[in-house]
């Protein structure tokens, strides 16, 4: 399995203020590895970091020579004015052939959606059809920021039956950002805990056994609740969970 984005010691920072620091992590070739925490502790910013639009504060970033990045967004700001199918959409900023859009569409179960028009779409039919974008480029890693925000429980677990799909036609490695906590757990071979460091990494099961992820988000179905909860009073120092295994 080869290594595409290395952290060596990772502090990131706005201005003069780290908000994520020295994270050592890895993302390998064709893996799905999810990245949770509370708010505000630094998932979004770990994205922007591993893609270069957050430059190192110290530390390093190493990315695969060539490395191709699909990026799918939260979700997108369309002007409810203007008119844009799903085809020309696919087709901006440059024209993509026919054959490329069309089985990156097919790819991801939109390709009944190609003329329709993108402020039309719901929520659960738009995520597709960014999905469809990203994989455009045939990326070797996706990078999804909350990708099921406003999608009800069934979609989102859809969503992530879909993403383990395109893991699997496409070979690419998957990075998202996710609150939906039990279908992280199903649905991700690694997960990362943050909260303005790496609390804690390794498989579900390693990461929910973890003592640093039951301070954060508790045990049981109530944990999503503690996410929103959590005061960070424990004391520890990140490091691989695998030692609690
Ligand atoms: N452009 C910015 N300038 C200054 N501070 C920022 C900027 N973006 C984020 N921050 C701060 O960095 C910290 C981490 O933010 P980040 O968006 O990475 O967290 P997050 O875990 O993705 O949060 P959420 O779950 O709310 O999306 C927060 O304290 C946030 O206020």
């Amino acid at each position: 399995m080869s290594r595409l984005i290395t952290t060596d010691a990772l502090t990131l920072a706005y201005g003069a203020t780290p908000v994520l620091r020295d994270v050592d992590m890895h993302i390998d070739r064709g893996e799905i590895v999810t990245i949770v925490g509370p708010n505000g502790s630094g998932k979004s910013s770990l994205l922007r970091g591993l893609i270069g639009a957050l430059p190192a504060f110290s530390g390093t970033v190493t990315r695969a020579p060539a490395l191709r990045v699909g990026y799918v967004p939260q979700s997108l700001a369309v002007d409810a004015t203007l008119p844009l199918t799903v085809a020309r959409f696919l087709n901006l900023p440059s024209r993509v052939a026919r054959a490329d859009w069309q089985a990156a569409l097919v790819d991801v179960g939109a390709e009944a959606l190609a003329d329709r028009q993108i402020r039309g779409l719901s929520g659960g039919q738009l995520q597709r059809v960014l999905l469809a974008r990203a994989l455009l480029g045939a990326p070797d890693l996706l990078m999804l920021d909350e990708p099921t925000q406003g999608l009800d429980q069934p979609g989102a677990a859809q969503f992530y039956r879909l993403i383990e799909e395109v893991r699997r036609t496409r070979g690419c490695a998957v990075l998202m950002v996710s609150h939906d906590l039990h279908v992280v757990m199903a649905a991700s071979d690694r997960v990362l805990c943050l909260n303005g460091h790496l609390c804690c990494q390794g498989t579900p099961k390693v990461v929910a056994d973890a003592p640093e992820y039951r301070a954060l988000f508790g045990s049981g179905t109530r944990g999503a609740l503690a996410l929103y909860q959590h005061d960070h009073d424990h004391d520890h120092h990140p490091h691989d969970c695998s030692e609690h295994a």
